[in-house]
């Protein structure tokens, strides 16, 4: 499975962290960027990884900023996204269980890196339900 990875400044540091820690769960990655502490701006980062994902060129993505806010809002801007900024394993769940997120954000101000992990462990390895969700999923993508 290819992940497309992204991140501003705020999320640089957690954002290699992951990365090292897919790799050596065998994933590949797609590194959108950015590539070091320097102030960017976080809404092109989110954009990317949402069109990455939409457009195929990797099966999900994780975002992170500062707080997973920003970048979370600019992911979901792109149609055919559903971002889900996540601070707990059961958020991680619920967002692939009853949302299909394709996206996850994360917070590097916010999560230590072991509830990093945690998170995206959760979030790579749920798969959704369907069932009553895929209707609320059809109404997501139709708006
Ligand atoms: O969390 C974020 C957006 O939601 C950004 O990382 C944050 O706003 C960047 O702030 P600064 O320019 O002060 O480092």
């Amino acid at each position: 499975m290819k992940i497309a990875l992204a991140g501003d400044h705020g999320g640089f540091t957690l954002k290699g962290q992951v990365q090292e820690y897919l790799l050596n769960k065998g994933y590949e990655v797609l590194d959108l960027g950015c590539n070091s502490e320097e102030s960017v701006d976080y809404p092109n980062y989110g954009k990317a990884c949402g069109e990455a994902v939409v457009k195929g060129e990797a099966d999900k993505g994780i975002v992170i900023c500062g707080t997973g806010i920003g970048i979370s809002i600019a992911a979901n801007k792109v149609k055919g996204v559903r971002c889900a900024l996540c601070t707990s394993t059961f958020m991680a769940e619920m967002s692939r269980k009853h949302n299909d997120a394709n996206v996850l954000s994360l917070g590097g101000r916010i999560l230590d890196q072991d509830t990093a992990f945690a998170i995206v462990d959760t979030w790579l390895e749920t798969e959704f339900e369907g069932g009553r969700h895929q209707r609320r999923v059809d109404l997501l993508n139709n708006m």
